[in-house]
């Protein structure tokens, strides 16, 4: 298996003309993010994470029999949204994950939705979003949120709801990332200009208080489409790039690569 071992994106070769697709996935710590986005990546379950360290991801997929480039932040939050304009002003579509054994995984969970149904209506915009009750595994043990309970949730705000394992079958894990990319796809051929932007200049509306007072959302600051300095987003924000060609590679010449997790070696 030749090997990238946190290798930046840049320099890497030619850009791809694949449409690309920026998802993030958030969560409470330790519901499961890491381990899903690996899962994804790489087909592999591995249970230890450095829980402190976010990563964005990149991966070629065919999905539809269209190709695409997806992008993966996998934040790293602690317990509540945090400078969330990192990700809410990159991403196309969300993931947010609680883990059905624990009962605060799920009312995090609930803030994240809030959060993301208040900027859709800052923005005007749709961001497509999945809820995933993760570690279904541990459903039969020690399971503290029900599936309707899940569902009615997903309900409230408009979202698509799965439970999933990371450490069952790759193929489910697979359908909730390739129907999260679809919703994007969706969203952004019917807004072609729905692309992420990156604030530069911090502003708030006159008459209109800071996401973090209406919410009470620690360190959550937001940005307005109303400020007058507008560029895209050049590289993901304090996030580290790194590409990751998995096994399922679409071009079989391609080889596999080797990368850096959140600060593990998958081998
Ligand atoms: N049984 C089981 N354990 C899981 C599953 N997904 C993750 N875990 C375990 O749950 C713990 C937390 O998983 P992470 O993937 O690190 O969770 P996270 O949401 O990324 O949390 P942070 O890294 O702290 O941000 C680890 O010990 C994982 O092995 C799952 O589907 N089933």
């Amino acid at each position: 298996m030749s090997s990238v071992f946190g290798k930046p994106r840049a320099g890497s070769g030619p850009p791809s003309a694949s449409p690309e697709v920026n998802l993030a996935i958030l969560g409470r710590r330790g519901a499961g993010k890491s381990a899903l986005t690996v899962k994804f990546l790489t087909k592999r379950f591995i249970s230890e994470y450095d829980p402190n360290l976010e990563d964005t991801y990149s991966s070629e997929e065919t999905v539809d029999h269209q190709p695409i480039l997806l992008r993966v932040m996998d934040t790293a939050d602690l317990d509540t949204p945090r400078n969330c304009e990192r990700y809410l002003n990159w991403a196309h579509a969300f993931l947010v994950v609680y883990s059905v054994d624990s009962r605060q995984s799920f009312e995090s969970s609930c803030s994240y939705l809030e959060l993301l149904a208040l900027h859709a209506k800052e923005t005007q915009r749709s961001y497509p979003t999945v809820l995933l009750g993760n570690k279904l595994d541990m459903a039969q043990y020690t399971r503290q949120v029900t599936k309707a309970e899940g569902a009615a949730l997903a309900g409230r705000f408009g979202c698509l709801f799965f439970e999933v394992s990371a450490c069952l079958d790759f193929e489910h894990v697979q359908h909730v990332f390739h129907e999260a990319v679809r919703e994007a796809r969706r969203e952004l051929e019917k807004s072609p200009l729905a692309r992420p932007l990156f604030i530069s200049e911090e502003r708030t509306l006159p008459h209109q208080p800071p996401l973090t007072t209406r919410h009470g959302l620690a360190s959550c600051t937001f940005n307005t489409l109303s400020t007058v300095s507008l560029k895209e987003i050049p590289t993901v924000a304090q996030a580290k790039l790194v590409t990751v060609k998995s096994s399922r590679a679409q071009s079989k010449r391609k080889a596999p690569t080797l990368t850096l997790l959140k600060g593990f070696k998958i081998f």
